[in-house]
């Protein structure tokens, strides 16, 4: 028997294990649920499909709170909130594909004792249309509230039961009431809100980190032809407490499933209700020119590419994680062999992944083989490993000197002293 509330968790990726295991730890018995038969058989044998820091410890911690299943049966029958953790990836049009959102909803039988708790990032107003649907096809008794997620991948087992805030959306009935007991033992404040307005709180939270990244990386390219510093520059806004210092760090630009995905799906959804949402059109430009920047600066150094030997360190969207979707590497590598460069990679964790999604690189087995015979080597992920390289072994082994550093994770001063060229983002020191 539970301590707490069982609950359901339907959807077993990032957000869906984390939130499992997260409960679990919080003395719930949950339920999961996934139409993936090989993941839950492969969660049965104790196996964790993806690479999350302290996800796996504690999924074995709480091993006896934890069931997996495919049947939603076995989920409706033990609890009544039913975390939806299924994925909403955009459309070719850039809205969000709300498809497994909706299997899920015509799933739900009759009943006056269940509710969705919507964890997936889904545009304003779903909620209401899912209101709808249910008391379309007899099911106005089973409740909805929206919870939004804001975990990161690489930190997401410290970011659920640490939560700046937990975000409640709901028609103040026994289901929100019944979220908001189950979080209440976190160390967070709760914004207990309306539906529609717990949704748009998640749209816009990652829209307006995406802008922050954005103009960081503007500024660092004013930088560039300024002589500022921009990690200087950053350090000298972020004291500011209205700016604050997080997501201040230029690169390469931002990547993953979700920033690029929610900043198009909410300037659709904007489109959609007829606002024309000009300043996310130009984060979403100012993104894609980012990542392809780097070109121009290994052709000012090299000149041409064609033959060239380019080292990519690290390939996943961020460290920490395998996770590549909508890398940076994705568009870095195929721009380089349309250049006709050959390109080695290596990545701590992220090579399997990569393997699926990138075709025509070589992959080394670490990073002094990627610099091995490179005319440039490119920090592409900022794992701790390449930060601590030394780069006496790394110029002893390449064929030329420059390093770029697309995450300004590295000491130019080490860099420089190993007689090695270093070109940064939007630095100057
Ligand atoms: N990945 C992240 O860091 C974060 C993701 N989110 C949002 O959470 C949602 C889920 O994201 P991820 O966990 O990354 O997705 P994911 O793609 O890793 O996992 C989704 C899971 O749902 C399962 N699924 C699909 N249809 C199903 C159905 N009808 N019944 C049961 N299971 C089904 C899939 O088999 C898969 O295992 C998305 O809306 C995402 O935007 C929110 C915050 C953070
Ligand atoms: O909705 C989601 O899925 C999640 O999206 C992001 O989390 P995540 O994508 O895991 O990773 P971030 O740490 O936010 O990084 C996203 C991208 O921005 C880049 N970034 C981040 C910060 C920064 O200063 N500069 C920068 O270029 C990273 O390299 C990475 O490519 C948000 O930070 C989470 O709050 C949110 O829950």
């Amino acid at each position: 028997m539970s301590e707490r509330e069982p609950i359901g968790v339907i959807g077993t990726g990032y957000v869906g294990l984390v939130t499992a295991a997260g409960f679990a730890e919080l003395g719930s018995d949950v339920y999961c649920v996934d139409i993936d038969a090989d993941k839950i058989e492969r969660l049965k044998q104790g196996e964790i499909p993806i690479y999350e820091p302290g996800l796996e410890e504690l999924i074995a911690k709480n091993r006896e709170r934890l069931h997996f299943s495919t049947e939603l049966s076995d989920a409706l029958e033990r609890a009544r909130l039913l975390f939806v953790a299924v994925g909403t990836p955009p459309t070719y049009s850039g809205d969000a594909d709300l498809s497994a959102v909706h299997a899920v909803v015509n799933a739900m039988p009759v009943s006056d004792h269940h509710a969705l708790v919507m964890k997936s990032t889904v545009p304003a107003g779903t909620g209401t249309s899912i209101k709808r649907l249910f008391t379309a096809t007899g099911k106005d008794q089973f409740r909805y509230v929206s919870c939004p997620e804001f975990l990161k991948e690489g930190s997401a087992v410290k970011d659920f039961l640490h939560p700046d805030r937990v975000v409640i959306g709901d028609d103040g009935d026994w289901a929100g009431d019944a979220v908001a007991e189950l979080y209440s033992s976190l160390d967070a404040p709760q914004v207990r809100t309306d539906i529609n307005s717990a949704e748009m709180v998640k749209l816009a939270s990652n829209a307006f980190l995406a802008t922050k990244i954005s103009f960081i990386n503007e500024i660092a390219n004013v930088c560039e032809e300024t002589g500022a510093d921009v990690v200087e520059v950053a350090k000298g806004m972020g004291l500011d407490d209205r700016i604050g210092p997080k997501f201040l760090q230029a690169g390469l630009g931002f990547g993953g499933s979700c920033f690029p995905k929610d900043v198009t799906a909410l300037k659709q959804l904007a489109g959609n209700s007829g606002y024309h949402f000009q300043l996310l059109n130009s984060v979403i430009e100012v993104n894609e020119l980012q990542k392809r920047r780097v070109m121009g600066k290994l052709q000012k150094h090299l000149g041409t590419l064609v033959g060239r030997r380019i080292g990519l360190l690290g390939l996943a969207f961020k460290p920490n994680t395998d996770d590549m979707r909508e890398a940076t590497s994705l568009v870095l590598s195929a721009r380089l062999q349309a250049a006709g460069a050959t390109v080695i990679a290596h990545d701590p964790i992220a090579e399997d992944e990569a393997r699926k999604l990138i075709t025509g690189i070589e992959f080394a087995p670490d990073a002094l083989e990627v610099a091995r015979d490179a005319d440039a080597v490119v920090l592409v992920t900022e794992w701790d490993q390449f930060r601590a390289l030394d780069f006496e072994q790394v110029a002893a082994v390449m064929a030329g000197t420059l390093i770029i550093d697309g995450r300004n994770a590295l000491d130019p001063a080490a860099v420089r002293a190993a007689g090695l060229t270093y070109e940064g983002v939007g630095r100057s020191h």
